[in-house]
């Protein structure tokens, strides 16, 4: 088996030694709460602290922080809130229920959630706050780091501090310029999804060929070897990876949701999955380590990975450049897929969703397209076409892929807007304090877009400069580090299919309904038909 963080298969057993324990602890601890707090009230508000002198909240008045106007708690303990997110995900609209509560308690209220007082919060100013002016202040918090860790070891995901900083530092230049904007990459995958679609008119899912696409694109960007999930005579153990891959995205996902309550989560397909997919990974990077050992001691090379290497840029082989860690590797190659794979595809898969409902859209983008005369796009191709990157916008902007995060406050510190009556005053943030923020509900905040912001109109991109109101790739140091790949991979994408097919038809009588888990996504894929252009 791979080297793996620590041992995956008695995770389990301590799993449930711990579990019981804290189990036992919570109960105690919340019948105590529960005792003494007979009313259900939350005790002494925000306000009461910060005027209250012997409390030692002079930070908070020094800095004129004051309560959002709304502190809430449904239920006991604000258990009824933590339900009706757990539902609402079940019921495929939770994004709209944050987006209610903002309408309904401001643009930053806090609210109670079990034992602890979480502040929610959809203002540019306070966003821009945690990601970036005072980005020190704030961390990606325990739960995040837990419920990736397993799987994804110290990858630059799952880490913050000084391991981030090292991970970025490792990663960055492998998202140059010059490694991501060479278009061959894409085709042959691209070539591999056209296979899919049928010609006859018959309806095709793309989701799901969006995101074997992307898998086959970033395993042969990181491995030097594609998984070839969209190629019927892939080998069984890369179907295996690409299964497994899905399970442990998935289940990450519940992890996160479940908090702390993470210890309780029982799901053995997970561990075997995780064991799975760095088993798969091992003898990729195990190759790249042992090249370049004997590249670097000018020893005799395998000559098809020199062919390999000379002709096309390799993750690993890039990252053995640097370090010969195999954990170390194969944590941040993993990462780097879980962060990469299913943005990109459901971006895709979300434009085509809105293409099959507006011809006015893809017309449009289609004449932009031909008047490329039928070459494959190159780099700067993408680059010029405008209307290609106002849709990509807009569809980001609708449905950011990232629709909701959280960080952790490290320190006591301070958001600038969201307290007093007015949701003008700062807002004093305890260490340890979570803040969740919703871009899904920045970026439809009529105040920015106007009165059309539900709507979904490219054209807005012509004026529109947003700012910070607008992040679907986040924002100051931990921005997405492959924004580039992602808009050039689905820029490629959209051009060869609108290339090929001449029209487009939903063949989904339902509205859009989300699905919300590491990512948003379309819960009913994306059906639609294509008609081949005529040529
Ligand atoms: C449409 C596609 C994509 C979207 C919307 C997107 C969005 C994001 C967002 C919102 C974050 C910040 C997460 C956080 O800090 O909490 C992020 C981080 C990251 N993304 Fe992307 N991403 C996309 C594609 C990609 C691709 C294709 C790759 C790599 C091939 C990638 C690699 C990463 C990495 C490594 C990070 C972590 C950066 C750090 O923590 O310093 N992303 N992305």
């Amino acid at each position: 088996m791979a080297p793996v963080p620590f041992n995956l298969t008695q995770v389990p057993l301590y799993g449930t030694v711990a579990g019981a324990v804290v189990f036992v602890f919570c109960v105690v601890k919340v019948t105590q709460s529960i005792r003494s707090t007979k009313t259900f009230t939350l005790g002494p508000t925000l306000e009461d602290r910060i005027a209250d002198t012997s409390t030692g909240w002079n930070f908070a008045r020094q800095n004129g922080c004051k309560a959002p106007a709304h502190s809430v708690c449904h239920g006991w303990f604000g258990i009824n809130m933590i339900m009706e997110m757990v539902n609402s995900n079940r019921e495929h609209n939770f994004t709209e229920l944050i987006r209610g509560w903002h309408s309904k308690y401001g643009s930053t209220f806090t609210a109670r959630m079990a034992t602890r007082t979480t502040i929610f919060t959809a203002e540019s100013k306070n966003i821009q706050t945690m990601l970036a002016l005072k980005f020190k202040d704030f961390s990606i918090g325990p739960v995040r780091q837990n419920a990736l860790r397993p799987v994804f070891g110290q990858g630059i995901f799952s880490v913050d501090g000084s391991r981030w900083e090292h991970s970025r530092a490792l990663l960055r230049p492998n998202f140059s310029r010059a490694q991501i904007t060479n278009t061959e990459m894409y085709e042959n995958h691209v070539t591999d999804l056209l296979e899919h679609v049928p010609r006859d008119g018959s309806t095709v899912e793309l989701q799901d060929l969006f995101l074997r696409q992307t898998l086959d694109t970033a395993s042969e960007f990181l491995f030097g070897e594609s998984v070839h999930s969209l190629r019927e005579d892939n080998s069984a153990e890369a179907a295996l990876f690409a299964t497994q891959f899905t399970t442990v995205t998935d289940a990450t996902a519940i992890r996160i949701r479940m908090g702390p309550l993470m210890m309780f989560f029982r799901n053995k397909e997970y561990w075997a999955s995780g064991a799975g997919l760095r088993n798969y990974i091992d003898k990729f990077v195990q190759k790249a380590i042992d090249y370049r050992i004997a590249a670097d001691s000018g020893q005799k090379v395998d000559p098809k990975i020199k062919e390999l290497t000379d002709r096309q840029y390799v993750f690993s082989h890039e990252l053995a450049k640097q370090t010969l860690d195999k954990t170390e590797i194969t944590d941040q190659l993993l990462s780097i897929l879980i962060a990469g794979r299913d943005t990109t595809a459901n971006l895709l898969s979300i434009t085509f969703f809105t293409l099959a409902r507006r011809p006015d859209i893809w017309d449009r983008l289609r004449a932009e397209v031909l008047a490329l005369g039928g070459r494959k796009p190159s780099f700067e191709d993408l680059k010029s076409m405008t209307y290609m990157s106002w849709v990509f916008n807009e569809s980001l902007r609708l449905y950011p892929i990232v629709p909701f995060n959280f960080r952790e406050a490290i320190n006591d510190t301070v958001l600038p807007v969201g307290g007093g009556p007015d949701g003008r005053s700062p807002v004093f943030v305890s260490k340890g304090q979570q803040v969740t923020f919703s871009v899904y509900t920045m970026h439809r905040d009529p105040a920015v877009y106007g009165a059309d912001a539900d709507e979904y109109r490219p054209e807005r991109w012509e004026k529109l400069r947003p700012g910070w109101a607008y992040l679907p790739f986040n924002g100051g140091p931990r921005i997405c580090i492959g924004q580039q790949f992602a808009l050039t991979e689905a820029g490629y994408t959209t051009v060869r299919i609108l290339q090929e097919f001449e029209r487009i038809e939903s063949r989904d009588p339902n509205p859009w309904v989300e699905d919300v888990k590491l990512t948003l996504s379309s819960a009913n894929g994306t059906q639609v038909s294509l008609t081949p252009a005529q040529k």
